[in-house]
Formats: C-alpha cells, sequence, structure tokens
C-alpha cells in the first residue's frame, strides 16, 4: 500500500531545446486537497499531462499509486483538461449518457444532484451556455467518478468571483476523502481555504512544498500575498 498517490523522481522534460521540467521531485500524499501554483509557463500543464499519459517525460519517471502511466492508472484518474473535449452540440444529458457508458465509476445520481444545486438544465445545449456555466458542467462530471486522484487543470477561471467559492464548496462537499485532488490554478485567494497543501513550481521547478497552515505560520502572510510576493513581474 502506498501512502503516495503521485510520486515523481528526478524528471525531465524537454521541449526540443526548451528544458520545461528541469528534474522534479515531488511525492504527492493521499487524501488530501493540493493546489499546483505556478506562473504561466511555469510548467503545470506538462506535469499534469505526464501524470496523465498524455506525454513521456525525457527522462526519470513519475509513478502514480505506484505503477507508471498507463492505461490502468488512466481507470482511477478523473482529469479536467485545460481545453474542452466536449462536443458544443451535446445537451447536458446526452453528456451525462455518454459518461454512465464510458466510465464503470460515473455516478449519475451524484452529477444530477449537483446540476440541480446549481440550477443548470439537463436540456440545454453546452454550446448555449456561458463560459462560466460550460466550466460548472465539465467540473461536475469529473467529479462525479469515483476515481483516487482528480487532476483539475484550471477549473473554473471563467466562472465569476462572486460564484466561485460557493461553486467549489457544493462540489467539494461530494468528495471522497480518500481520494486525492490536485487543482492546478492561478486563482489562489479562492482556493487556499480549501487546500491542504499547496506545491509551487516556477520555471520546471519545485520551490516549495507544504501545508497551507503551517506555511502560513511560518511566513505569517498567506498563500496568495506570498504567491504575489514570489513572482512578481
Ligand atoms: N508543445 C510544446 N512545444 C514547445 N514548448 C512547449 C510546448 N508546450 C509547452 N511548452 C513550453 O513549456 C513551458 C511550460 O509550459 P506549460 O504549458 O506546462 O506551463 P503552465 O504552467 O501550464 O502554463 P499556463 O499557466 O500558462 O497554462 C513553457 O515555457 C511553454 O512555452
Amino acid at each position: 500500500m502506498q501512502d503516495n498517490i503521485v510520486e515523481f523522481n528526478n524528471l525531465e522534460k524537454n521541449y526540443g531545446k526548451k528544458c520545461a521540467l528541469k528534474g522534479i521531485d515531488l511525492k504527492i500524499p493521499k487524501g488530501k486537497i493540493i493546489g499546483l501554483l505556478g506562473p504561466n509557463g511555469s510548467g503545470k500543464s506538462t506535469m499534469i499531462k505526464i501524470m496523465n499519459g498524455l506525454l513521456q517525460p525525457s527522462s526519470g519517471e513519475v509513478l502514480i499509486d505506484g505503477i507508471r502511466p498507463s492505461v490502468e492508472t488512466k481507470k482511477h484518474i478523473s482529469y479536467l483538461p485545460e481545453r474542452t473535449y466536449l462536443n458544443d452540440w451535446m445537451k447536458v444529458k446526452d453528456i451525462i449518457q455518454f459518461f454512465s457508458e464510458f466510465y464503470e465509476d460515473f455516478d449519475r445520481d451524484k452529477a444530477e444532484d449537483m446540476l440541480k444545486s446549481l440550477q443548470i438544465s439537463e436540456n440545454q445545449r453546452l454550446k448555449t451556455m456561458s463560459k462560466g456555466t460550460k466550466e460548472k458542467v465539465q467540473l461536475i462530471l469529473v467529479m462525479s467518478r469515483k476515481a483516487k486522484l482528480y487532476i483539475l487543470d484550471e477549473p473554473i477561471g471563467g466562472v465569476d468571483p462572486a460564484a466561485r467559492s460557493y461553486i467549489l464548496k457544493t462540489i467539494l462537499k461530494n468528495y471522497n476523502e480518500d481520494s486525492t485532488l490536485l487543482i492546478a490554478t492561478h486563482l489562489i485567494s479562492e482556493i487556499e481555504n480549501i487546500c491542504d497543501e499547496v506545491i509551487f513550481i516556477s520555471n520546471g521547478e519545485v520551490i516549495l512544498q507544504g501545508e497551507v497552515d503551517s506555511i502560513r505560520e511560518k511566513k505569517g502572510k498567506s498563500i496568495d500575498v506570498l504567491f504575489r510576493e514570489e513572482f512578481k513581474c
């Protein structure tokens, strides 16, 4: 039994001459909510694509619950990509049907309950929805799977600030406590209160990892303020 759901061991990724990840060593524990924070181009999406087996590392390895990304690990990861892969003409109820057929671990009742609580009609087509509503639908679908690891790449960036905390709380209320949730985002103030730990990455390197409470205590400031100071332009 592994304590860590994800382990990066001296992982490097180059795109041609560009070195996007420079020897990442990282352990992500089970049962936590983790914020993966870093400025544009720091390597967050590259790390996420490697965890999902969509890109291969140039050297080193990543292990998901002890094994390298494969068909097996994909069954246990529920992934919200940066860009949508759903067809715009589909109605919410068609997408629910698609998820029910495609993923054994999809909990249809959970998805329907969350849609109701956010007042989203199942008869609406994605193409007629606002950007924020589309994001909510996708987040609900991803969080309605019973996965070991949820990876969310920039969720809810298009949701208005007043609604973000509410959405996150509604969705996280349902999440299985044994699972791990990794959220890559720039929206730190919204997520810092729900995260147990944060990882700061900069220029392809991990520059800080720790528990949110102990970082706040040690540095005497919020994660949001720390991030702004660290990555000042
Ligand atoms: N297909 C590619 N070819 C060449 N360089 C790439 C490619 N994809 C990413 N990069 C480069 O690798 C670095 C890391 O990119 P990545 O997309 O992982 O960053 P990110 O932290 O997810 O950024 P953002 O917050 O803007 O989404 C950047 O310098 C980017 O320009």
